[in-house]
């Protein structure tokens, strides 16, 4: 473990350093959005400078976007890369069968649109994340603003009818205002517990008017890559059946996180 870091984020920081093992040469990469995903971006702008990794970042929110070319990543927007290698993202949570809820973060309908577009998606998480069943973190659905409170008393009903436990939604705030993604729209947070069928949800919500998105990313991720606090990652790999482990050190990364605190 590292003195430098708490153990969530060594936890997040080893994640990302495994992932990024994965990254090659050539590769045109979806850069994912938040803490974690701020790591495998240092780290990747590190490998860039250093290593002489020559890669194409499409990030999923202006923060990335800010950051990677901060670190030296030469970055490209969707419609210009038109197909990508790999993202590599964070999750709020994720299941055994890999499915995600995301959004925690605001950037769910760039990040979904990236690893949709993707051939290969890794997920990065603490191993805080993982459930038995989605819905303890509460589902961000994407709403434009036009008439948002019909469409909260929409999704609300849908979840009556779905039977999906506790029906309470929120309006995102920023600060006492409503808050706004990078595509200007509001963010609702379905206070749901526990989501029986997710994949029924996920299909439902957006066929409601007003809804953009939502936060549940169904089939999309390839592999989770889980970081402890000590230091040991476990990669699960959906399509080989696969987990392996193993412990990420740390001397050699010293430089990337002396001068940088999470995101
Ligand atoms: O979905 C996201 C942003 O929209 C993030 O990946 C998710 O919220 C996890 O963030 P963090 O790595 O900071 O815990």
């Amino acid at each position: 473990m590292s003195d430098t870091l708490s153990p969530i984020d060594t936890a997040k920081f080893v994640a990302a350093k495994r992932a990024v093992q994965y990254v090659e040469s050539g590769m045109k990469l979806g850069l994912g959005t938040g803490s974690t995903a701020a790591w495998m971006v240092r780290l990747l702008g590190d490998m860039v400078r250093n290593e002489g990794l020559s890669i194409t970042g499409v990030p999923t929110s202006t923060r990335t976007a800010e950051l990677a070319r901060q670190q030296g990543i030469k970055v490209m927007s969707l419609d210009e890369a038109k197909w990508l290698d790999l993202t590599i993202d964070g999750a709020d949570e994720f299941d055994s069968e890999l499915n995600l809820i995301k959004g925690g973060g605001g950037a769910l309908l760039q990040e979904k649109i990236v690893a949709t577009a993707s051939d290969q998606m890794i997920v990065i998480s603490d191993i805080s994340k993982q459930v038995d069943t989605l819905g303890a973190f509460p589902l961000p659905v994407e709403v434009i603003p036009f008439g948002w409170q019909t469409t909260k008393a929409l999704v609300e009903e849908t979840l009556v009818s779905m039977d999906v436990l506790g029906q309470r939604s929120t309006l995102r705030m920023n600060g006492n205002a409503p808050y706004f993604t990078d595509e200007g729209n509001h963010i609702i947070d379905l206070h749901v517990q526990r989501i029986g069928n997710a994949r029924q949800l996920a299909l439902i919500l957006n066929q409601i008017p007003g809804v953009v998105e939502n936060g549940l990313f169904i089939d999309i991720c390839d592999i989770v890559v889980i970081g402890h606090g000590d230091g040991r990652v476990e990669t699960r790999d959906i399509n080989s059946g696969e987990t392996t482990e193993d412990t990420v050190r740390f001397a050699e990364s010293e430089n990337i996180f002396a001068d940088m605190g999470a995101d």
